[in-house]
C-alpha cells in the first residue's frame, strides 16, 4: 500500500460516470482523461491520489487486499462478495432494485424444483433459503433474462433499473428485493493510517450528497 498516494479503486463501466461526477461535485479536480481513456490507473498528483479502474463486482477485492484504500462499490456487489471491507457512506448514485422476475404465466406455488439463474448466486442463495424455498441456482454472467424464455430457468433475480429489458422480453417482476445504490467503501487498516485524508474524503462526499437531497 503506497503511503504517499491515496488509492481509489473505481467502478468501470455504468456507475463510473455518476462517481466521477460526485468527486468533481466534492471539489476533486479530475482530468479530461477521466471522461474519455481506455487507462486503468489514472493519476492525479496534485491531489495526491491515484484512481484504478476496475471490473464493478472487483472493486471490494482491490479494497480487502489494500492496494486500493478506498473504492466505490455497488450495494448488489456488497452482498454477493461479502468482503472484508468497511462499507461508510451511501453514495446514493446508480439507484437500482434487485428483484425475482418470471414469464407471466408462471406460478412459484405449483413449482416442486424451482431454478433460478443469476449472476448473484450467493445474494439469491440466501434470499431463497431465508424464505424457507428450496431452488436450484443457476450462474450466468449475463443476458439474465434470456434464462426464463429459452428454458434454462424458471425464474431470474437481477437488477431492475427502468424494468425496459424486463419488459421488452416479456417477463414479470414477481418479488422486489433489495434497494441498490452505491456505497463509498474503506479499507479497515487505510482508515487507520490514512485517517484525516479519508475522513476529508468521506465529509466533502457526505456534503454533496445531503445538499442534493435538501434541494
Ligand atoms: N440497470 C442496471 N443494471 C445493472 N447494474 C446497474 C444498473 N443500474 C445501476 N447498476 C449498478 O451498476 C453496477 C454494474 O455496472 P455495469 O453494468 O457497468 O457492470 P457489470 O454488468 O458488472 O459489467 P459488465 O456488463 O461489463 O459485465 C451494479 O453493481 C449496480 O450497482
Ligand atoms: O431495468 P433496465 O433499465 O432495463 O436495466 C436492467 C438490465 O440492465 C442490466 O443488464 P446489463 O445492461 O448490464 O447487461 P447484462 O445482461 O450483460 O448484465 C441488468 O442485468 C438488467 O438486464
Amino acid at each position: 500500500m503506497n503511503q504517499e498516494l491515496l488509492t481509489v479503486a473505481m467502478p468501470k463501466g455504468r456507475i463510473f460516470e455518476e462517481a466521477v461526477e460526485l468527486l468533481r461535485k466534492a471539489g476533486y479536480d479530475l482530468p479530461p482523461e477521466f471522461d474519455d481513456s481506455r487507462r486503468l490507473i489514472l493519476e492525479v498528483p496534485e491531489s495526491g491520489m491515484q484512481f484504478i479502474l476496475a471490473k464493478p463486482m472487483d472493486v471490494p477485492t482491490y479494497v480487502e487486499h489494500g492496494v486500493a484504500d478506498v473504492g466505490v462499490a455497488g450495494k448488489d456487489v456488497m452482498i454477493e462478495e461479502e468482503r472484508d471491507v468497511y462499507e461508510v457512506l451511501d453514495l446514493k448514485i446508480s439507484a437500482c432494485y434487485m428483484a425475482v422476475a418470471a414469464l407471466p404465466d408462471y406460478s412459484p406455488e405449483l413449482d416442486v424444483a424451482p431454478k433460478i439463474a443469476s449472476k448473484y448466486p450467493k445474494l439469491t442463495s440466501d434470499y431463497f433459503r431465508e424464505q424457507g424455498e428450496q431452488v436450484e441456482i443457476i450462474k450466468l454472467n449475463g443476458s439474465i433474462e434470456l434464462a426464463p424464455i429459452v428454458g434454462l430457468a424458471d425464474r431470474i433475480v437481477d437488477i431492475v433499473s427502468t424494468g425496459q429489458t424486463l419488459k421488452e422480453n416479456g417477463l414479470v417482476e414477481i418479488e422486489t428485493m433489495i434497494p441498490i445504490t452505491s456505497r463509498f467503501i474503506v479499507n479497515p487498516v487505510s482508515y487507520r493510517t490514512k485517517a484525516d485524508r479519508i475522513d476529508d474524503m468521506v465529509d466533502r462526499l457526505a456534503e454533496v450528497i445531503n445538499g442534493e437531497e435538501q434541494a
